[in-house]
C-alpha cells in the first residue's frame, strides 16, 4: 500500500507553494485530504511547508499576459521540485501550463470547489436582479480585471462597460474597489470562498455564460515524474470526476494553444447520465466575436472529447483568433 512505500521516503516532505493567502490555504488543505485518507500521515512530522515567492507574485504593475503568462507562477516552483528543494507542489490547476516540464507528473487533482466566476460590486453598483446577473452593472461601469477572458465575454454582453487591468491579491483588489477606483471587479468565486469571503460575490454567473478558465477551481498536486511513492500516495486520494474534468478541460485549452493573450476558456460538468459536457470558449478581447461551442461524450473519452472541441472551435474561429 502507498502509507507503506511512503515510509521509505525521506521525511518530513516538503509541500511547495505560493505564498500568497490562497495558495496557502490550497496547500493546507491538500494536507487536509491526505489526512483523512492516510490518518498514519497526519501531524506536522510528515509535512514542511515552503513558500516561494514567484516573478508572478511580485511583478503586479502588469498584465499576467504580458510577463510571461500562466506559467509564471508554476515554472520556479518546478524549478524547486526538480532541484530537490521540495517534494511536491500545489497548484490552481488554472494557474499550471498545459504542457508540464519533463520529469514532472500532475499527480492528483482534488474535488472541485465551484468553478464559476463571481462579480463584486463596489458602491456605485445596483442591487443584483434575479435572472439578469449584469444588471447590477450600471451604465458605462468600469470593471477592473486582468483576464482577458473575463474581459470579452463581459464587453460580448455588455458593450458598454469598460474594462481595465487589476491585479494583485484578492484583498488589494477589494480595497481598491472600496476606495472607488473600480466599480466592480471579477473573481473566481472559488477563490473568495477558499478565502472566507464567499458573501462578498454579489452576483454569480453560470459557467455557460461567463465560461471560466480551464481547472478553475481544481487543486492539483504536481511531483517529480521519478517519485513513485508520491505518486501512488497522491493517486490513491485524487478526485476521479475532477480527473476527468481537468482532462477534458485542458486537453481543450492545449488545441486551442492560443497565447496567453487569447481569450479561451473551458468548462467541463459530469452530469447523472454519467456523460461529460464541455463548453469550450474562444472570443476576442473587444468582444466583437465570440464563440462558444459545447459537446458531450463517455467520462473514459475525456481527453479525446477536448481535443476534438478544441479542433472544431480552431477550424471555427477567424483568422485573427487563434493563430
Ligand atoms: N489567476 C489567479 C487565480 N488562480 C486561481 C484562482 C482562484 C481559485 C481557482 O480557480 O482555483 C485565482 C484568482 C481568480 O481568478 O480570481
Amino acid at each position: 500500500m502507498s502509507e507503506t512505500a511512503l515510509r521509505a521516503h525521506p521525511v518530513p516532505l516538503r509541500i511547495g507553494t505560493r505564498a500568497s493567502p490562497l495558495a496557502l490555504w490550497q496547500a493546507r488543505h491538500f494536507l487536509g485530504v491526505v489526512g483523512t485518507f492516510c490518518p498514519m500521515l497526519r501531524g506536522d512530522t510528515f509535512f514542511e511547508e515552503c513558500a516561494l515567492s514567484t516573478a508572478g507574485d511580485r511583478i503586479l504593475d502588469r498584465r499576467l499576459a504580458e510577463i510571461g503568462g500562466k506559467g509564471l507562477f508554476a515554472k520556479e516552483i518546478h524549478e524547486a521540485l526538480l532541484d530537490g528543494r521540495v517534494d511536491f507542489a500545489v497548484h490552481s490547476l488554472k494557474d499550471l501550463e498545459t504542457e508540464l516540464p519533463a520529469g514532472i507528473v500532475l499527480a492528483c487533482v482534488l474535488k472541485r470547489e465551484d468553478p464559476r466566476d463571481a462579480i463584486v460590486l463596489g458602491p456605485r453598483c445596483g442591487a443584483p436582479v434575479a435572472g439578469n446577473p449584469l444588471a447590477a452593472l450600471p451604465i458605462g461601469a468600469l470593471v477592473g480585471t486582468s483576464s482577458v477572458r473575463r474581459q470579452a465575454q463581459l464587453l460580448h454582453a455588455r458593450p458598454d462597460l469598460r474594462v481595465e487591468a487589476i491585479r494583485g491579491n484578492v484583498q488589494t483588489r477589494l480595497k481598491r474597489l472600496e476606495s472607488g477606483e473600480f466599480d466592480a471587479t471579477m473573481l473566481a468565486l472559488a477563490g473568495l470562498k477558499r478565502l472566507g469571503l464567499g458573501h462578498l460575490a454579489g452576483v454569480v454567473l453560470e459557467a455557460e455564460e461567463m465560461v471560466p478558465a480551464a481547472g478553475q477551481g481544481i487543486v492539483g498536486v504536481t511531483v517529480r515524474a521519478e517519485d513513485s511513492a508520491l505518486i501512488d500516495l497522491l493517486r490513491a486520494i485524487e478526485c476521479p470526476e475532477a480527473r476527468a474534468i481537468a482532462d477534458a478541460e485542458r486537453a481543450l485549452l492545449g488545441a486551442l494553444d492560443g497565447s496567453c493573450r487569447t481569450p479561451i476558456g473551458g468548462h467541463a460538468r459530469v452530469l447523472m447520465d454519467g456523460q461529460l459536457y464541455l463548453t469550450g470558449l474562444a472570443a476576442r478581447a473587444d468582444g466583437s466575436f465570440l464563440m462558444r461551442h459545447r459537446v458531450a461524450g463517455p467520462v473514459a473519452d475525456a481527453v479525446q472529447i477536448g481535443r476534438d472541441l478544441g479542433a472544431r472551435i480552431r477550424r471555427a474561429c477567424p483568422a485573427d483568433i487563434l493563430t
